[in-house]
């Protein structure tokens, strides 16, 4: 059996604000205030749980490869890199949204192929594909907002919440393609090796979920 401390990989931003006070309730807190350090790496109040912190993109990566045990990232991630090696087994609740498909709101459908900018290549490929739309995806790394402005593409597949950057952009919503939250990943080889201590952390994350999710 494996020893040494579980490491769960935390995606920065949003997430990692939503997160805490999850980790917190479930009795994991980082020794210093994550927000206002430069380091990477984080001692908790659970001697044998440390926390790393990252971009979402790079948290399956980690957790795949099993150079961390466990991570929280949003699901657009996971449906976007697959799941391969890992397992989902909680629905944090955390950081809702929409990914979506969006474009301006005198979109016409071109004679063409339909142009579509996004950071979400495989899910906007199998989204479309299972419609029977002929796309050119072009990939972006942020502000897919700006592509139909600047005549780059068509429409976009991107995240929305309140719907604000795209009524700021004239743009609008058209089809959902997933709802979206944050999700606990598991290594699969780590589940088995260290069953006990994982089942356990989960068990606590899961409590912590329940315990502060907003009554109905
Ligand atoms: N407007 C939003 N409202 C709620 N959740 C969001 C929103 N935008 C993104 N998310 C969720 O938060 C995750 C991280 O998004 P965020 O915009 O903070 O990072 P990013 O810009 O995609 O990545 P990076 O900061 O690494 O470049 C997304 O994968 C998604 O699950
Ligand atoms: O519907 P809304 O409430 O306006 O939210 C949607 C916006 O939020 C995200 O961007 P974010 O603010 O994280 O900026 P970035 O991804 O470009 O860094 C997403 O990429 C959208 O642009």
């Amino acid at each position: 059996m494996e020893t040494g401390k579980l490491t769960l990989a935390l995606t920065k931003g949003r997430i990692l604000k939503e997160t805490l006070p999850l980790l917190a309730r479930a009795g994991v807190e980082p020794l210093e205030d994550m927000g206002k350090s430069r380091k990477l790496v984080f001692p908790t109040t659970r001697d044998d749980v440390q926390l790393v912190v990252m971009r979402g993109v790079d948290v399956p990566v980690y957790v795949r490869h099993g150079a961390a045990d466990l991570g929280v990232v949003g699901k657009d991630t996971l449906l976007e890199q697959g799941s391969d090696g890992v397992y989902e087994p909680l629905d944090l609740g955390i950081a809702p949204c929409r990914l979506m498909t969006a474009a301006p709101v005198d979109f016409a459908w071109p004679d063409r192929r339909v142009r579509v900018a996004t950071k979400f290549v495989n899910v906007a490929r199998d989204y479309f594909a299972r419609r029977g739309v002929q796309v050119e995806l072009i990939k972006l790394y942020g502000a897919m907002e700006l592509a139909p402005a600047m005549a780059l593409a068509d429409m976009i597949v991107d995240i929305v919440d309140t719907g604000n950057t795209l009524r700021a952009n004239g743009m609008e919503p058209l089809d959902e393609i997933a709802a979206v939250t944050s999700r606990l990943i598991v290594n699969k080889a780590s589940m088995r090796s260290r069953h006990g201590a994982l089942n356990g952390l989960i068990e606590a994350i899961g409590s912590a979920v329940a315990d502060l999710a907003p009554a109905a």
